[in-house]
Formats: C-alpha cells, structure tokens, sequence
C-alpha cells in the first residue's frame, strides 16, 4: 500500500512499494484530472516531459483507461523537448508518440509539439506563439494572477541533480521570467539544445505532478522537499511551487528513502 501525506508547502506525497503501484496511481491521478478538467472546461490540457517519466504512464494505454479517458479532449503539449529531429532517439515527442500517443485516439491536430525544423530559439518563440494563440481561444485557461498559461496538468520528471523540464541548476535559465517558452545550448544532460517551459510557466499551472522513481535520485528528492536550510541556492525541483494550483509527487522507496519521513500515513 501507498504511503502519503503532505508536506506543510511541498505539496502532496505518494509514495509507493512498487513501480507497477506507482503506474497505477499515476494513471488514476491523470485520469481523474482529465475528467474534472472536461467537466469543466470541455478540454483538458496536459504538457508532457521526457525520461521514465514516459514509461511510466503506460497504463493508460490499458484497461479501462484506454476506453474510459475522453482522450478526444485532450490537447497535448511539451514542458521540454530536446532540439532534435522528431524521428530521432533522444526526441521526446518520439517518445511520447511510441510510448503513449500512438496507442490511445488522440487527435493528430490537438498534438503540439515543437518544431524540429528551426533553431532551438525559433523553436521557442514559435512554441510560445502557438501557446499565446491557444490561450486566447481557452484551450488553455489562463492565470487570474500573471498573465500566464494554465495548464490542466504538467508532468514532470527529474534528474539526480534536481533538474526539472530543462531547467537545470545554477543555469541562468532558472531565471527566465519574461518567456514562457525559453532555450538552452548548454544542457549538462545531452544533448545539449534544448526548449524549455519556464518556471513562471510551471508555477501557474492548475496540477503539477513531479514523477521520481530510483535511489540515485533519493539526495535529490531530500533536497527537493525537506526543510535544508537556504545556504545552498535551492534545486529546480524546489522551485517548482505552484502559486495557486496543486503540486504531487509520485516516488518510489528508494527515491524517498532519504526522505525525513514523520509526515506519512498509511
Ligand atoms: O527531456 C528531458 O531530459 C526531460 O524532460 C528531463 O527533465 C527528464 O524528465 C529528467 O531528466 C528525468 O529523466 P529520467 O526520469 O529518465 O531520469
């Protein structure tokens, strides 16, 4: 059985015995979000990320979810992507495509992905563009306190260095207030161009889910959720801290084997 609890301002935690338990709480969560979202809103806006995150959403090509999810109002967008041809091994829409899109009845034009035609830069600002115009017709709901997109749901994953999206440690990309969308040429983790959402991007969104499985990323999510100190600058995953919305993190035990555990029931 799952553990959870809640952080006093890190949000929810789940933490599960295993990564099929993680999967399936996974695909709940997503799947119960979409449906309030279309209740709401008609639509349900969900950005994506790279890594196992991908992976570990399969169950929602299985059933009932392939049968019960309204995947007709989903619209599919990147909270990262890496500046590589979409036919290309390290390309996160590829990944998505194979792992996820291809297996359930999204449709094809609610599929925005980044163009892999241009500069990462041109690939930003045409991203942003896309998602200014989608904001305007409320595809995706906007911010009532910035001017920012509201995403539904964004999914996350995250390196053992703390990084989110491609937002990385001590990069001065952490510090991209004005772009929703931004670029980088210099990821540590290859490759190295790659489009961004920024943080005021993430902050603003209705749902932020932080999926996190592997005790190489235990210091990290120790850093990322307990009371440290502040004489390090924070992680990125720290960050992330939505202003209005809900944060939830979905570990497994040896990612939250580091964690200072007195806040969890079962
Ligand atoms: O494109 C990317 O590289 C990602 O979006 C990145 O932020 C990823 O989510 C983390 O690096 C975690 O990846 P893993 O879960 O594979 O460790």
């Amino acid at each position: 059985m799952a553990l959870s609890g809640v952080h006093k301002d890190r949000g929810e935690l789940r933490i599960h015995e295993s990564l099929d338990e993680l999967g399936t709480d996974l695909a709940d969560y997503i799947a119960e979000l979409s449906e309030t979202s279309v209740k709401e809103r008609g639509v349900f806006a969900i950005a994506l990320s790279g890594g196992s995150l991908i992976g570990l959403m399969g169950k929602l090509c299985e059933a009932p979810y392939n049968k019960t999810v309204d995947w007709a109002k989903w619209y599919i967008f990147w909270a990262d992507e890496r500046a590589v041809a979409k036919n290309h091994a390290d390309s996160n829409y590829k990944l998505a495509k194979d792992g996820l899109l291809s297996k359930v009845p999204i449709v094809p034009s609610h599929v925005h992905s980044i163009n892999d035609s241009v500069s990462a830069e041109e690939a930003a600002d045409e991203y942003e563009f896309v998602i200014r115009q989608l904001v305007k017709t409320r595809t995706i709901s906007v911010s009532d306190i910035s001017d920012c997109p509201k995403f539904d749901l964004i999914l996350l994953g995250m390196g053992p260095d703390g990084h989110v999206a491609s937002l990385f440690p001590n990069h001065p990309v952490l510090e991209a207030n004005d772009e929703w969308v931004t670029y980088i040429t210099d990821s540590p983790k290859p490759p190295p161009e790659r489009i961004t959402f920024t943080l005021p991007v993430i902050n603003s969104a209705s749902n932020v889910a932080v999926v996190v499985a592997g005790e190489g990323k235990a210091e990290a999510v120790h850093l990322a959720i307990d009371d440290v100190g502040t004489d390090c600058p924070p992680l990125p995953a720290r960050m992330v801290q939505p202003t209005k919305g809900k944060l939830v993190w979905f570990l497994d035990k040896p990612a939250a084997s580091k964690l200072e555990g007195s806040q969890f029931s079962e």
